[in-house]
């Protein structure tokens, strides 16, 4: 089973604005709301591609309740842990350019933290655990590190798409997945990255430290996916980009949705990739439909 984990989840205010001007009475063109966090949109995606998957983390107030509700609808289990405080709302503001506010969200106490302690002791030998989002300002900045390490004890798979220096103490851990984008890479060793030739060296230091398997985003530059054995290239397709907003979750989860049915590693990079520039075309998260259309078009090469 594939367990997500959302510490932090939110609603997703998307607002469009034509002309923004700050300091000024703006009027909204358009506006929507989503379920969110990375983990909870890695579900919604491995929903969309016919896997299951349980949405654990912490939820609380009404936007935890209108989260939990969308989830059901989609048919998605949760076993969120309800905390007292509401649960973050997200501005993802749409002008000229894409601006993202990003709420501090609700305090997790002791107790709640041991419940959710408690749920990834309970995992089993195959199980995955999918940690991605930020950690809430509450809870310690290694916990994530914790539950990786409890996951592995376990005999899980742990994939992680956190930004910031906690991945290298994760990375220790030997998660089985990481996908930083090309920036959270850069940030990791205090360069600027830009270019795929530029990343690679650094994927490859996260190997070394014990990933598995590294995929590095680049939004419309392409990805790639650093493995034991090889280093691929992936080109992403040319569209308009709607929402960028889940994309990388997106691709974690076309990547996971492929592995987890014992799909080679190639597919599943080329699903991930996909299903990345999929979310990105769309308003909302990827549909299926256009995952698969838009899956001929990715062109993977190895690398030397
Ligand atoms: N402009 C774009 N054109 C085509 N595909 C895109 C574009 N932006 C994102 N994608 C797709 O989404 C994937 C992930 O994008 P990105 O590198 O922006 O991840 P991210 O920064 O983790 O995203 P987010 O945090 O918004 O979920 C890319 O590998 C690509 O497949
Ligand atoms: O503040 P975090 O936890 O880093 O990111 C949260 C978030 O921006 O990430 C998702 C997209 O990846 C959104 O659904 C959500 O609003």
């Amino acid at each position: 089973m594939i367990y997500t984990c959302t510490l932090n989840p939110s609603v997703d205010y998307v607002v469009h604005v034509q002309d923004f001007q700050l300091g000024d009475l703006n009027r909204m063109s358009y506006d929507v709301k989503f379920p969110g966090g990375k983990g909870i949109n890695v579900s919604r995606v491995l929903k969309r591609a016919g896997v299951e998957s349980e949405a654990l983390g912490f939820i609380g107030g009404f936007t935890g309740a209108y989260v939990e509700e969308c989830l059901k609808e989609e048919g998605i289990s949760t076993n969120f842990i309800h905390v007292n405080g509401d649960s973050r709302i997200n501005i993802k503001l749409k002008t000229k350019s894409e601006t993202e506010i990003n709420g501090q969200g609700p305090v997790i106490s002791n107790e709640q933290v041991r419940k959710l302690i408690k749920q990834v002791e309970n995992l089993q030998n195959d199980d995955v655990l999918v940690l991605a989002g930020s950690i809430p300002s509450s809870l310690p900045s290694d916990f994530y590190t914790k539950l990786s390490k409890i996951a592995k004890k376990q005999g899980a798979k742990v994939v992680v798409d956190v930004s910031g220096k906690v991945l290298l103490d994760i990375v220790e851990q030997g998660p089985f997945f990481i996908k930083p984008n090309h920036h959270e890479l850069g940030e990791l060793f205090d360069v600027t990255i830009e270019t795929p030739e530029e990343a690679i060296p650094y994927g490859q230091r996260l190997l070394e430290l014990g990933a598995e398997n590294v995929a590095i985003s680049m939004a419309g530059k392409g990805a790639l996916l650093i493995t034991r054995k090889a280093i691929y290239q992936a080109t992403v397709p040319k569209g308009n980009v709607k929402n960028s907003v889940g994309a990388g979750d997106s691709l974690v989860a076309g990547f996971l949705a492929t592995i987890i049915n014992n799909g080679e590693i190639v597919e599943a990079f080329r699903r991930g990739v996909a299903s990345g520039s999929a979310t990105a075309f769309s308003l909302e998260l990827c549909t299926q439909e256009d995952v698969e259309r838009l899956i001929p078009k990715i062109e993977i090469k190895k690398l030397d």
